[in-house]
């Protein structure tokens, strides 16, 4: 198993008014991937994005970057880390070159006007690279706050919640910039709220809720093993309710009556659709289809954090 390029040590934040953001986080961050973080507002993936990046202090725990405790050696670690944050920070009268290039001096780098173009045209912000910021739409100042992030060439980028708001051409312009990106080698790691953006894009994704990792894994075999499937049965006549005959299998009801549902483990040996269909027969529920569903990952993530009302 390879060293991991980040590793997230037991990691606690309590705010000074007693929240509790964070409660005791493991998370290994490997070279190379793009990591998301799902979880409902307030479970603290901001709070963990900032701890990394510097701009939180952590009340317990560390982060190692490449083995060493990135406190330690905070200057050399943080040139390596860009973050795109997710309230737009930019001056409004700053043309967007100025604005790239500014953010390349913050971290001590020498002026070099071609990287900077080669950025701006990486994200395809060349032509508007003489317009002021408030002049951009909101979609393209949230490139520039990317490009912002890149301009001194980090290897590790942190995106907290990069598409939010973001209407749906562009967040696919957006995914392929970080797919690109990941093909240079850079690691990403994001938040979203959008499950169909893990789905698309990450290779692992980790579920936070309520300050606790829930689950981290390979995005498919996340999938493969938490997921369920769904059983729907499109019947010949609705039902006003579910039959007592049917209540071991606790059947939803969808369609006004007119579909059953019925969720089952696909890996148990005995999954009961057998048995279920001849029950139906049994009670003369007739049916005109059938038909399965994986669950997605947006069932996995709903599942995952439906304890949260009720906790
Ligand atoms: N500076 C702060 N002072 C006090 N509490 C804070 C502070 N920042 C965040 N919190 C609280 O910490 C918890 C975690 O917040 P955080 O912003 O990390 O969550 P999040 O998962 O990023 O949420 P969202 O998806 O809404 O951005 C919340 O209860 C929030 O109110």
């Amino acid at each position: 198993m390879t060293e991991p390029l980040i590793r997230i040590q037991g990691l606690r934040k309590a705010y000074g008014d007693g929240t509790e953001a964070l409660k005791g986080v493991d998370l290994d961050i490997r070279r190379g991937e793009i990591l998301a973080l799902l979880g409902p507002n307030g479970a603290g993936k901001t709070t963990l994005i900032n701890i990394v990046c510097g701009i939180v202090t952590a009340t317990e725990g560390q982060v190692l970057v490449e083995g060493r405790n990135w406190q330690e050696d905070f200057r050399r670690v943080r040139t390596r880390i860009g973050l795109v944050p997710q309230e737009l920070t930019t001056d409004a009268f700053e043309s967007v070159r100025a604005t790239v290039s500014f953010s390349r001096g913050l971290f001590g780098k020498p002026r070099d006007d071609a990287k900077v173009e080669d950025i701006l045209r990486r994200l395809t912000l060349w032509d508007k690279r003489k317009s002021e910021m408030r002049e951009l739409s909101g979609g393209m100042k949230r490139r520039v706050m990317i490009a912002k992030a890149l301009a001194h060439e980090p290897d590790i980028l942190f995106l907290d919640e990069p598409t939010a708001g973001v209407d749906v051409e562009l967040r696919r312009d957006m995914w392929d910039l970080v797919r690109k990106l990941r093909a240079d080698g850079t690691t990403v790691i994001l938040t979203t709220h959008y499950i169909e953006e893990a789905e698309e894009m990450a290779d692992r994704v980790g579920v936070i809720r309520k300050g606790e990792l829930v689950a981290l894994g390979d995005k498919n075999a996340l999938m493969a093993q938490m997921g369920q499937k769904t059983l729907k049965v499109s019947l010949d006549q609705p039902l006003s309710e579910i039959p007592a005959g049917l209540a071991e299998w606790q059947l939803g009801m969808e369609d006004d009556g007119h579909t059953l549902c019925y969720r089952f483990d696909s890996h148990a040996e005995r999954n009961g659709i057998p048995q279920l269909m001849r029950r139906l027969d049994e009670l003369h529920i007739g049916y005109r289809d059938i038909a399965t569903r994986q669950s997605s990952l947006e069932d996995i993530f709903v599942s995952l954090i439906q304890g949260e009302q009720a906790a």
